[in-house]
């Protein structure tokens, strides 16, 4: 199976390099955010083809029972607030008749790995850093969420080539008024890759 791995930052894929190489597997390194991620991944799928592209980073989780450090399987990712207002309502893409904000895992077929917590995701240009828009995003998404800036824009370039897509994201930080010190990026990459790595085994 051709297999892309498709991580925004070299260091949440360092500790995989030379596994993934072992593997013959593939790696795109996007930069951060969709635009940079929808013209790196395009750009590779025009001269390589894959059987399943793997889209690995970490992320923010809403809810602050979860442990920060778990690795999920994010389902469906969503463009937060790809728009209209409309007074204090808001019109989403799909309500206003322009196509979607929403994007999905699709599995290679026969699908058989390892059973990961599964979640919905949203891609923000905004990380979520103050009281009031993260009580907006509360009350949109009372469930808990994973928040990252490609994940939408993976499944999309995804579902448009229909190219099966999986997105594996660990949790660095809660979504909560800004408070970088607490973000647990170690925690996160090394649970991610390792991870990554039993999925890697258990589809080859
Ligand atoms: O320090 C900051 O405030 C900050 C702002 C934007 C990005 C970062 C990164 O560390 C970029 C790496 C990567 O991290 C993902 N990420 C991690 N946590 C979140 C989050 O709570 N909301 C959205 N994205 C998040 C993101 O996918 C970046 O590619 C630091």
């Amino acid at each position: 199976m051709n297999i892309l791995v498709v991580a925004a930052t070299e260091s949440e894929i360092l500790p995989s390099l030379s596994f993934l190489e072992s593997k013959k597997a593939d790696v795109l390194i996007t930069g951060v955010g969709m635009v940079a991620t929808t013209y790196a991944l395009t750009k590779k799928l025009k001269t390589s083809s894959y059987d399943l592209i793997i889209n690995v980073g970490i992320g923010g989780v809403l809810n602050k029972e979860s442990q920060l450090g778990e690795v999920y399987r994010v389902v469906e990712d969503t463009i937060y607030r790809f728009g209209a207002e409309d007074g204090q309502a808001f019109l989403s893409m799909d309500n206003l008749g322009f196509g979607k904000s929403t994007f999905v895992e699709q599995f290679p077929q026969p699908w058989d790995t390892i059973a990961l917590p599964t979640i919905k995701g949203l891609t923000v240009n905004t990380v979520h850093g103050n009281a009031e828009s993260i009580e907006q995003l509360r009350l949109s998404y009372p469930s808990n969420v994973m928040e990252s800036m490609e994940g939408a824009a993976v499944f999309y370039v995804a579902n448009m080539e229909k190219i099966p897509v999986m997105q594996l994201r660990a949790s660095s930080n809660y979504i909560e008024p800004r408070n970088r010190a607490a973000w647990q990026i170690g925690l996160a990459v090394a649970n991610l890759n390792d991870c990554l790595q039993k999925v890697i085994v258990s589809l080859r």
